[in-house]
């Protein structure tokens, strides 16, 4: 069984899809986390954010290893002389900032797919597109929507920073984003703005139900 949980930046999906996998003793997957430990990567190694030969080159030669924890996604460069975890990094305003220049190259996000169809199912899968071009056989699908400003207070609480600033940086990001996020026409669209996060991962257990 494959669930998936799509939605704008900070809607919640990953603290929503870590609810749901573990409410049904499953993984999910971050697809999220490897485009992000790839920007993370590119931006240490000052290889540009749109060059997408250059990209693969440095990712083909980076021994990167998604944990999908229903806890919570980590990932890790296994490089033999110097193992290192990426998952707090990959979670910078640097990152946050290149990260959609990278998502648009459509060689960039057969490199995310390929990873992501790799892994054995059952799982809760969360992203963009995971119910429209990455798994558009899932068995029920969601997208998470919510106020730029509710995101934005979300975030500031998580990581510190000005809510104004958030914001617009999540309203950008969203508008990056655009082409590669939008909900399946058979995803059920939750807006999270006046719901806390017990209330999201019930009604996504409620659309699970109807759907069984
Ligand atoms: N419905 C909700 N109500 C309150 N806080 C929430 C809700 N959903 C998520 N959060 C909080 O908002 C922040 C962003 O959520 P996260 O799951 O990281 O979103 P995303 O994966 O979409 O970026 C986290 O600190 C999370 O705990
Ligand atoms: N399936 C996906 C997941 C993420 N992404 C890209 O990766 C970025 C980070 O996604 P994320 O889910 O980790 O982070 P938030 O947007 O939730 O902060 C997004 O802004 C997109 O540019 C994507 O294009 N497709």
């Amino acid at each position: 069984m494959i669930v998936t949980i799509d939605g704008v930046a900070a809607s919640g999906k990953s603290s929503v899809a870590s609810g749901v996998a573990s409410a049904l003793s499953i993984p999910y997957v971050s697809s999220g986390l490897l485009y992000r430990a790839a920007t993370l990567l590119a931006l240490e190694a000052g290889t540009s954010l749109s060059d997408a030969p250059a990209l693969l080159s440095l990712l083909g030669a980076a021994p990167l290893r998604l944990e999908p924890l229903a806890g919570g996604n980590r990932i890790y460069l296994d490089t033999p002389d110097c193992p290192r975890e990426l998952t707090a990094d990959a979670h910078t305003s640097a990152v946050d900032a290149g990260v959609s220049a990278l998502a648009q190259l459509p060689q960039l996000r057969e490199w995310v797919n390929a990873r992501l169809r790799a892994l054995t199912p059952p799982f809760v899968a969360e992203g963009r597109d995971m119910g429209t071009a990455v798994f558009p056989q899932a068995r029920a699908k969601f997208f998470l929507v919510a106020s730029p400003r509710v995101r934005a207070l979300r975030r500031v609480k998580e990581r510190v920073g000005d809510v104004e600033a958030v914001e617009q940086a999540l309203i950008a990001r969203d508008e990056q984003d655009q082409l590669q996020s939008h909900p399946a026409a058979d995803a059920q669209i939750i807006d999270t703005s006046d719901l806390d996060l017990a209330g999201v991962i019930a009604a996504v257990m409620a659309g699970l139900q109807e759907r069984a």
